[in-house]
């Protein structure tokens, strides 16, 4: 290994992000370990306090006059970022204008985040009053006493005389899980002389030399050794002393998976009928002749996707590959990860939010090493370190989750194609209702398109019956529940068939509606609806600006039942309870699905038939795959159609085809019914036609004039600050600049004050930019964010979103 002297090196400085490295001194003691993407402990800036870095560089010339810091410590003995983990990190700091640090650790486990502690040093020997703060010890954990405040001046005054010292200590997090071994160290006959001169009564001594004996040439883990010879643990202590064992500890991976797979017909392969053949040979053509080919799979649902991906992995491993599958939410989609790992057991590592943080650090590291070379996991799994990828499959390729809200703000969809391009291997991507931009790309020959346009076995799509709400409430008050949908609910409880009812509960109750009319309140300027501002009493447009005051009577048919829309899952369920006494109903929300694993216990309750109606939000729209399932029922269709967001239409057209997609998977027939207070709507009606391409074309008509996504690209910038004229300043001055130099068909909206004005106490402005093609866009936005730091009043922050989902 070559010897380095001066190290590039990202540091960890909240207060100072900078994506330009530093370089540091190498001590001749670390010369020989130091590797690039190894975690270092440097010190930084004049208090020459400890943070954690990266080393991304080593022996480039310093750019810098005057002596260089010395690295402190080495933190890993191993590089826990490989280099296409490194490329990829700079590449989207830059793609996501974001800083490197906090790509870096967006792409780790959290444990390898170390924790930085003050502490406060003693220089000089203390008077003994003073010295009684630190007892003892000579150091003192500063957060123990932080909130005392005669404490707190005394050490002040110790810090001003020179006696004591305030530091930052960096504390790594990471830590293994070890469990303890045996090991017999004498032979079987030396055992046995042993066992000879023992006492008769020395019985536990006879038990150990006697399993001993048993054991010679094996390892035994401790607990299992006990469990045998039920000798407690001081015992084989004991045996350590006497020299007769050796005992190490070894390391355990902490096991993540929770109950035992509940299906073991998943284990092999299914025959694959025409379509699905169809479409897995071109994927296998294309991981054997190691493409990097993009493939957009549109499946209706129920239509055998998921079987064609694990064909399609099981072929990457053939060839002595890996395989990554992502999913929208796991915790969400426990029965596709289930199937995976009934087809792939001990290979599979799973990575999703769910884990704990120690759980999480073992299933990288089990990937990290090779162990595992199937991944299944949500958003960030995307940055799974696995070597030498075959295929990347991207599940509900139009899921918004995929997208993270905080930054770095990447898209794994984007993340993928550019692994996918460095291992040389497909991307799959699958829906039943592609993203707009997706299928624009594909029908453009940008991605190839692979259908499989029937369900399994030529079963039928369901059926979808409307039903008018107007009338249902007008004749019967208000109520969650329309007279047909409570008759196909009665139906099924006779039959002994289950149902599935969605609550949308998608956004935020801000928007109102006219319960008699259907009526919406819009920007007469953009097109999309207002979003009604309590603290000021309006209606207003975050996209414009437009404001006007929040109405009284419906502007349309002069009703008073205008109000703002939402219901509760509770109170629903309580109702029908009311409704149909003998149903024995599943609520499923956030409040019931908050604790570690409930999510899927329910699912299992319900699965194993001892429910019969399963009542829910959006989160029991996706996956789900039970046979028994013959009504669907959406109860309020309207909340998301007419949310304020260009792309309200096509998630409400995603939702209801997904939720649809539930009844009748298997052999008996399935029925939907969607509740709504606009039937005309174009959205539900070609939900009801099952036509995902009518969809497709209208939308695309629409964004066209409108010039929005996929016709145009669109950024994001929010400034904010507490106090709302700065956070307002900075977004003027940026638009200023911005205007100057922006390419001519580029359009700046705003800046407008964010749909949430107000936030943990900040104010937030937002400037929206609509563009095609501008050469200069990128390089002005970076500088722009790179000069805030500094450029704006103390406390102003900026943040940039590329290809936002959500205006609000
Ligand atoms: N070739 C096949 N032969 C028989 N059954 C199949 C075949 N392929 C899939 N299935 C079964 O059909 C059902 C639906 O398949 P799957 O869940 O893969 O569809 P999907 O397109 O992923 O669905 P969705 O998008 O609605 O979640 C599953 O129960 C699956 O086991
Ligand atoms: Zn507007
Ligand atoms: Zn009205």
């Amino acid at each position: 290994m070559a010897v380095a002297e001066l190290a590039q090196v990202i540091v960890d400085v909240p207060t100072l992000q900078t994506n330009r490295p530093y370089t540091y001194q190498v001590p001749p003691k670390l010369e020989h370990q130091i590797q690039v993407g190894m975690r270092v402990i440097v010190p930084f800036g004049k208090g020459k306090r400890s943070v954690q870095g990266f080393v991304v560089g080593l022996d480039q010339p310093a750019d810098f006059q005057g002596t260089l810091k010395q690295i402190t410590a080495l933190m890993d003995l191993v590089p826990v970022v490989n280099s296409e983990m490194m490329q990829l990190s700079h590449w989207l700091a830059d793609k996501t204008y974001s800083f490197w640090i906090s790509c870096l650790y967006t792409m780790l486990p959290n444990m390898l985040k170390a924790k930085s502690k003050r502490i406060v040093k003693l220089v000089q020997p203390l008077a003994p009053e003073d010295q009684a703060i630190f007892g003892q010890q000579n150091v003192l954990d500063y957060s123990l006493v932080q909130n005392q405040a005669s404490i707190v001046s005394r050490l002040l005054t110790l810090k001003r005389a020179g006696k004591v010292q305030f530091e930052y200590q960096v504390q790594d997090r990471a830590r293994v899980k070890t469990v303890a071994q045996i090991q017999p160290v004498l032979t079987v006959d030396e055992y046995k002389q042993l066992r000879s001169k023992t006492r008769a009564n020395a019985t536990a001594q006879r038990k150990m030399l006697d399993y001993l004996q048993s054991i010679v040439g094996q390892q035994v883990l401790i607990s299992q050794a006990q469990k045998t010879t039920h000798l407690s643990s001081a015992n084989f202590r004991q045996a350590e002393d006497k020299g007769w064992i050796s005992m190490q500890q070894i390391e355990q991976y902490r096991q993540p998976f929770g109950a035992e797979l509940t299906d073991p017909a998943a284990k092999d392969p299914l025959y694959l009928n025409l379509d699905q053949q169809r479409a897995l040979a071109s994927v296998k053509q294309s991981i054997d002749n190691r493409q990097s080919t993009v493939f957009l799979l549109q499946g209706v649902t129920g239509s055998g996707k998921t079987e064609v991906y694990l064909q399609a992995m099981a072929h990457a491993l053939q060839q002595g590959k890996t395989a990554l599958l992502m999913v929208p939410e796991i915790s969400l989609t426990p029965q596709i990860a289930e199937r995976v790992r009934a087809r792939f057991s001990s290979q599979v590592a799973v990575l999703h939010s769910g884990l704990s943080a120690g759980e999480r650090y073992d299933e990288w590291r089990r990937i990290e090493r090779g162990e595992a070379q199937v991944v299944v996991g949500a958003r960030s799994a995307v940055f799974a370190p696995l070597k030498n990828i075959g295929i990347i499959i991207m599940d509900e390729e139009h899921e918004t989750s995929y997208k993270q809200d905080d930054a770095p703000r990447y898209h794994s969809r984007e993340v993928a194609k550019w692994r996918a391009k460095y291992h040389h291997a497909p991307l799959l991507l699958g829906s039943a209702t592609p993203s707009l931009e997706s299928y624009s790309r594909a029908l453009a020959g940008n991605y190839q398109l692979l259908q499989l346009p029937h369900r399994v076995n030529k079963r039928p799509l369901p059926p979808i019956k409307i039903v008018d709400m107007r009338p249902e409430v007008q004749r019967r008050g208000e109520s969650n529940f329309s007279t047909a949908l409570l008759t196909a609910l009665q139906e099924r409880l006779t039959k002994h068939e289950q149902s599935i009812l969605m609550l949308n509960r998608r956004g935020f109750s801000s928007f109102i509606m006219c319960r008699d009319c259907g009526f919406v309140l819009k920007c007469p300027n953009c097109d999309i609806s207002l979003t009604m501002h309590l603290d000021t009493h309006t209606m207003r447009c975050h996209y414009c600006g437009h404001e006007e005051p929040i109405p009284q009577r419906c502007p349309q048919c002069h009703g008073r039942h205008i109000r703002y829309y939402g219901t509760g899952t509770e109170k629903a369920t309580k109702e029908l309870q009311a409704l149909l006494p003998t149903a024995r109903i599943l609520r499923m929300d956030v409040d019931t699905t908050r604790r570690k694993g409930m999510h899927e216990k329910l699912l299992q309750k319900f699965g194993s038939g001892q429910a019969d109606i399963l009542l829910g939000t959006q989160m029991i729209a996706k996956g789900l795959d039970f046979p028994n399932v013959t009504l669907v029922g959406v109860l309020n269709a309207d909340t998301g159609l007419d949310l304020p967001d260009f792309r309200a239409s096509e998630r409400s057209f995603d939702l209801l085809s997904q939720v649809s997609g539930r009844a009748g998977r298997a052999d008996k027939k399935g029925q939907v019914i969607v509740q709504t207070f606009n039937p005309d709507n174009y959205v539900i009606r070609l939900v009801q036609a099952h036509d995902y391409r009518k969809f497709f074309n209208t939308e695309m008509q629409i964004r066209q004039l409108a010039s929005y996504p996929p016709y145009y690209y669109t950024i994001r910038l929010m400034g904010s600050h507490e106090d709302e004229q700065v956070a307002a300043k900075m977004m003027y001055d940026i638009r200023q600049e911005l205007g100057k130099q922006l390419a001519s068909d580029t359009m700046i909206l705003g800046p407008t004050p964010r749909a949430i004005a107000r936030l943990k106490k900040r104010y937030y402005y937002q400037i929206v930019i609509k563009y095609r093609q501008d050469p200069q866009l990128h390089s002005l936005l970076t500088k722009i964010m790179q000069e805030a730091q500094n450029k704006y009043q103390r406390g102003a922050e900026l943040a940039i979103d590329p290809d936002p989902q959500y205006f609000l």
